[in-house]
């Protein structure tokens, strides 16, 4: 199936900053979710498992249908907990009803990353909510307990090749893992509400522990009281995804780079869009002195 990106009937970069100041106004007023580690994260979260139900070999899944609106998808045990981003955008989609609910998921990442000083990410609207029956089936997000043989074949699926998939994984600076949700329990630093590359200096620096966590899983601990997941910590076991670990720890620019690539790669996956679909890059309530 094509998933043909629609004009947005007149709405321009005016109208899509009035939404990106919307949640980002909001993101602002509402600190003190999760131990004060405000929404930014979950809605990062949030940007991503409506996008990472992608596979390449039937264009089938990602962000352009919206389908996780619909409760098979918003229900898959691995999606634990996001309910509070999508309670999060209700009143934006009622002040906004004109997005479709593919744009609107995949825009609330956007804002989140961009306002919690991360790089800016170009976004292109145009994705179409299709029906329920078109919502792909639980199964296709990441399990958190595989090695970098398992990391490498899953994110295949997407079409990335190693440094994608290590410059993708730099997110999981951002917010905190909770036993209730995923079964890990990550205590984090006092800043999981900035976007910076510490993930690959504490990936390498820190000295890990293999434990049991209260769930019953194996994590890393460090004595800082940071986590890791399996999957996190075999980018170090590997070779190849090392060599990328390494760069980023050293170079918060080719970070921010390479990351907008694949986030945006991951955001319109399996979208086809005209030559003359608009790119929008948006500004920072901080650069409009909002
Ligand atoms: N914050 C967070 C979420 C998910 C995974 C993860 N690994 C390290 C940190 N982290």
């Amino acid at each position: 199936t094509i998933h043909l990106a629609k004009k947005e009937n007149g709405k321009d970069l005016q109208d899509f900053q009035k939404v990106y100041n919307a949640i980002a106004k909001k993101l602002r007023d509402d600190k003190e979710y999760d131990d004060h580690t405000g929404y930014g994260p979950v809605l990062v979260r949030l940007s991503w498992h409506s996008s990472g139900t992608y596979d390449k070999r039937d264009n089938s899944g990602g962000s352009y249908g919206g389908t996780f609106r619909f409760k098979k998808e918003a229900n898959d045990p691995l999606s634990k907990g996001l309910k509070n981003a999508t309670d999060f955008l209700k009143p934006i989609f009622d002040e906004f009803p004109w997005i479709s609910h593919g744009d609107l998921y995949t825009l609330g990442g956007v804002t989140s990353i961009q306002e919690m000083q991360g790089p800016k990410i170009p976004w292109r609207p145009g994705r179409v909510d299709t029906d329920e029956s078109t919502t792909p089936d639980n199964g296709r997000l990441p399990e958190p307990y595989g090695d970098a043989h398992w990391v490498r074949n899953y994110y295949d699926r997407f079409g990335f090749n190693d440094q994608e998939v290590v410059a993708l994984l730099g997110a999981h600076i951002l917010g905190r893992t909770h036993l209730k949700n995923s079964g890990f329990d990550g205590p984090w630093d006092d800043d999981p509400d900035i976007f910076s590359n510490q993930f690959y200096a504490n990936l390498l620096n820190e000295d890990w522990k293999f434990e049991k966590n209260d769930a019953g899983n194996m994590q890393y601990d460090s004595k800082k009281g940071f986590m890791m997941l399996p999957t996190d910590y075999a980018l170090r076991q590997d070779p190849k995804y090392l060599t990328y670990v390494k760069k980023y720890a050293n170079d918060q620019d080719a970070f921010f780079e390479d990351f907008k690539n694949v986030y945006v790669k991951l955001l319109e996956n399996g979208i086809t869009f005209e030559k003359s679909s608009p790119t929008y890059v948006f500004k920072t309530l901080k650069e409009q002195k909002e």
